[in-house]
């Protein structure tokens, strides 16, 4: 693709620079399987069940949109709630702190494509944020070595502090184009998670990249994403060593 055209990029986090999203997969996966067989009457949590209601979401409005598709009620609760508690807030926690303990046991390595490409517009001069809906975003850019990468980082905690809507309202994203000084339009949005690119999709964003790490390149596009990438390398394009005006205005690609 050709950077000339944006000035920032904007990238989600958790699947997208860190490969964390599979550490929150599972850490969902054991609190919910363990949550609902303890409850009984409910066929087991699945992967689908992550990719359609609780990928990409904040942490609270991930366990309220899952229970709900189960027709599951529980009191909402507070966020300084205890994981021993049979709250949305409790729920959400008793899945961090499994979240905490693989992030600080086994720690965590960037994406090498994505490195790559944040290398690839720091020398293009492209300006960069993350966007994540995680209040873990902090930890896990320190610990996978990115944090001195970016001084824009809009995070849940951001999210909660100005009261910006998550994901997929676009607020979260506009929020840190403002914080860049960059017009949406000359931002790309680059999201593994439906609701982020639903989110991308639903503001004036230049480009909505959806790289796909497991929601699936059809489900993305329809999603809203205009383009679909296995790995963010793949968006390092060498320039065009021929500069069409060289060629007397007729001999351009277009
Ligand atoms: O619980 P946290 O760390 O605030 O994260 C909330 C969400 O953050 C998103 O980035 C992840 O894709 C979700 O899986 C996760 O649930």
């Amino acid at each position: 693709m050709q950077w000339d055209d944006y000035d920032a990029a904007l990238f989600d986090l958790d699947g997208v620079l860190t490969p964390t999203a599979e550490v929150h997969m599972r850490a969902w996966s054991r609190m919910f399987t363990d949550f609902l067989a303890d409850r009984g009457g409910q066929e087991p949590y699945t992967d689908e069940d992550y990719f359609a209601h609780v990928d990409g979401k904040p942490r609270y409005e991930g366990v309220a949109t899952f229970l709900a598709s189960r027709g599951i009620e529980l009191p909402h609760g507070d966020p300084s709630d205890s994981p021993d508690e049979l709250t949305v807030c409790g729920l959400g926690n008793r899945k961090n702190a499994l979240f905490n303990e693989v992030l600080h046991t086994e720690g965590i390595e960037p994406y090498a494509g994505s490195v790559l490409l944040l290398d690839h517009l720091a020398e293009c001069g492209v300006q960069v944020a993350v966007v994540s809906s995680s209040r873990n975003a902090g930890d896990v850019l320190r610990t996978a070595g990115l944090a001195d990468r970016f001084t824009v980082v809009v995070d849940g905690l951001v999210a909660t502090e100005h009261g910006l809507p998550g994901k997929p309202a676009p607020d979260t994203f506009t929020y840190a184009a403002g914080q860049l000084g960059v017009p949406t339009s000359l931002c790309v949005v680059l999201e593994d998670a439906l609701s982020g690119v639903r989110a991308g999709a639903a503001g004036d964003f230049g480009l909505v990249v959806g790289v796909d790490r497991g929601a699936g390149s059809r489900a993305l596009r329809e999603a809203g994403a205009e383009l679909v990438v296995a790995d963010l390398a793949e968006l390092i394009v060498a320039s065009d060593p021929v500069d069409p005006d060289e060629l007397g205005g007729e001999g351009g690609a277009g």
